[in-house]
C-alpha cells in the first residue's frame, strides 16, 4: 500500500533546490554503500535546473560515485541532438557534464538525428527500458505544469490513458515543443520515491487540486496520478503551497 503524501514547504526556490539536491545525493550515497547501483528518472523545467545546478555544487563530498548511477527521464522533447529544449541538453548543461556521469550510464531518448519520428523515438525508449531498466527506480522526479501536467502527459489527452505500454510519442503537445515522449502511468508507478518538485505561485491551484484528489480527477489533473511505493513527496515553495 502506498503512503499519503508527505509535503515539504521551503521558503523560496532557492531552498528547495538546495533541499532536493541534498536529498537526492544522500539516497544515492546510501544505495551504493549498500552495494546498489541506483537507477534515477530525471525531470525538465526551471526547477529541475536550480536541483540540477545544486547536485552539481554539493557532489564533491558527498560520496556519490556518479560511474556508478543509471540515469533516465520522465520526458523528452522530440528535438534535434544538441537542441536547448532537451531536457538531457539541459541536465547535461547543468551537472552530467559537471559530474561526470559516463555516457553508457546515461539513457537518453532519441532525438530527431537518431529515429525517423516520435513513435520510433517512443518504441526505442520501451525498448532501451525493457534492456537496461530496473524492476524499480530508486527515484522518479517529475515537475509539475500549471495546468498540473507530469512528465508529457498533459490534462485530457489519450496518452494518460495508455497502460500496455512504458513510453508513448505525443503529438500535438499543448506546451510546445509540439511532439515528445513520455513515461506512461505504469512506468512511472514503478519507482520506490516518487518527488514532485514545484516552485511558484502560478503552479499552486495546480499543486492544491492535486493534493486534494477526490475533487478532481487524473484526466483533469495528471499530478494526481502518481504515487511513489514507499514514498511519494511533494517539495514545495512557499508560493506554490499558497493555497494548501
Ligand atoms: O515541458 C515540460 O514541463 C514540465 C514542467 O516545467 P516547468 O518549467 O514548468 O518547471 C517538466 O516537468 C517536463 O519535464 C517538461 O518536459
Amino acid at each position: 500500500m502506498t503512503a499519503a503524501p508527505r509535503v515539504e514547504v521551503h521558503a523560496g526556490p532557492e531552498e528547495l533546490a538546495r533541499s532536493v539536491a541534498g536529498e537526492l545525493l544522500r539516497v544515492l550515497a546510501d544505495a551504493q554503500s549498500a552495494g546498489r547501483r541506483p537507477h534515477v528518472v530525471l525531470t525538465g523545467g526551471s526547477i529541475a535546473d536550480a536541483i540540477h545546478r545544486e547536485l552539481a555544487r554539493l557532489s564533491p563530498g558527498s560520496g556519490v560515485d556518479w560511474t556508478a548511477v543509471d540515469l533516465w527521464w520522465g520526458d523528452e522533447r522530440f528535438v534535434a541532438r544538441d537542441s536547448a529544449d532537451r531536457n538531457a541538453v539541459q541536465a547535461r548543461t547543468a551537472f552530467l557534464d559537471a559530474v561526470g556521469v559516463p555516457a553508457e550510464r546515461v539513457h537518453e531518448v532519441a532525438a530527431t538525428e537518431d529515429v525517423d519520428d516520435v513513435e520510433a523515438a517512443a518504441a526505442a525508449y520501451a525498448a532501451e527500458l525493457d534492456a537496461h531498466g530496473p524492476e524499480e527506480f530508486d527515484v522518479l522526479m517529475l515537475g509539475v505544469g500549471p495546468d498540473s501536467h507530469i512528465a508529457s502527459l498533459f490534462p485530457g489527452r489519450p496518452e494518460l490513458d495508455v497502460r500496455d505500454r512504458s513510453s508513448v510519442p505525443v503529438t500535438g503537445s499543448p506546451k510546445p515543443p509540439p511532439e515528445r515522449v513520455s513515461l506512461t502511468y505504469p512506468a512511472l508507478a514503478r519507482s520506490r520515491a516518487t518527488w514532485l518538485l514545484v516552485s511558484g505561485e502560478a503552479k499552486a491551484e495546480a499543486v492544491a487540486r492535486a493534493l486534494s484528489p477526490e475533487h478532481t480527477s487524473v484526466a483533469e489533473t495528471p499530478a494526481s496520478g502518481v504515487s511513489g511505493r514507499e514514498e511519494t513527496v511533494w517539495f514545495l515553495d512557499r508560493a506554490a503551497a499558497s493555497r494548501l
